[in-house]
């Protein structure tokens, strides 16, 4: 088993005039949370897009567990087990959290069943969906109707929806975002244990949350990685925190 799980190898980008990103090499290695950090525009969204499959890169290659998966789409790349969590939310709202996670570990089983009240049934998959609740803490409140629910819940279970799935890696795209001080704590508290049971790329504006999560962190400008390291040496690059215009927003 290798170490690195993600290997993106010399991506390319470009839209008309505009190099969303050049050359971008970067890995995810086991157990680890590795933070791709960048001003706007740095292109963060273009690259995980691309690693995702929901862009096709005009150059490089995405090595996903030992397998080039360049030429794969989103699904058969999720099915790999490539899971991307919070760039648009997939959950349904008018139904219980309990019935969002079952639905999910159905979707990964790729059965098909006419009706829904035999899905929710089945004692495969709700025992699959339990301890995927159960993970993210969310069993207390599995009879819940989603929409009942915090922001911060509806983040973690939109984790415990992948969890479903057996995912072997993340691609999260600004967990953070909306949460309040409390919730960025606590989604914060849940990302440091989720590492262990798969690593995980996190796209993140919140220094706070990056500096105290990763292992690894990745600086983007203008579509290259200037600097790739731990976060006390990124910290202190000057390269970086004149990206940044000063010392503001690095913590
Ligand atoms: N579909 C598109 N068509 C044309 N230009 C695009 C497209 N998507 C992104 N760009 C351009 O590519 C560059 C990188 O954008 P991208 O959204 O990837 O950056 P980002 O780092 O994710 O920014 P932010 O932090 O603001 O989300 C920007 O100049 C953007 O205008």
């Amino acid at each position: 088993m290798t170490e690195v799980l993600l290997d993106i190898r010399g991506i390319t980008k470009r839209f008309g005039a505009v190099t969303a990103c050049e050359e971008v090499s970067l890995t995810l290695r086991r157990g680890e949370i590795h933070a791709l950090i960048g001003p706007n525009g740095a292109g963060k969204s273009t690259l995980i897009g691309q690693i995702a499959g929901s862009l096709r890169p005009d150059a490089g290659s995405v090595w996903f567990d030992g397998h080039d998966v360049t030429a794969l789409d989103t699904a058969a790349r999720a099915r790999a087990g490539l899971a991307r969590t919070f760039q648009i939310s997939s959950l349904a709202m008018e139904m219980t959290v309990l019935q969002n996670a079952v639905l999910g570990a159905l979707g990964a089983r790729g059965r098909v069943m006419r009706f829904f009240r035999d899905v929710m049934r089945d004692s495969a998959l709700r025992a699959v969906a339990r301890e995927a609740l159960d993970r993210v803490g969310l069993w207390d409140v599995a009879a819940h109707r989603v929409g009942d629910l915090s922001h911060g819940q509806r983040r973690q279970l939109e984790v415990a929806v992948a969890l479903t799935q057996a995912p072997k890696a993340f691609l999260m795209d600004e967990p953070m975002a909306g949460l309040g001080a409390e919730g960025s704590a606590r989604m914060t508290r849940f990302l440091d244990g989720l590492r262990q049971h798969a690593p995980i790329l996190l796209v993140e504006h919140d220094m706070d949350a990056v500096f105290a999560l990763a292992d690894r962190v990745s600086v983007l400008v203008y579509g290259r990685v200037i600097a790739t390291g731990a976060p006390d040496a990124i910290r202190r690059d000057a390269r970086v925190r004149e990206a940044y215009l000063g010392d503001e927003a690095l913590p």
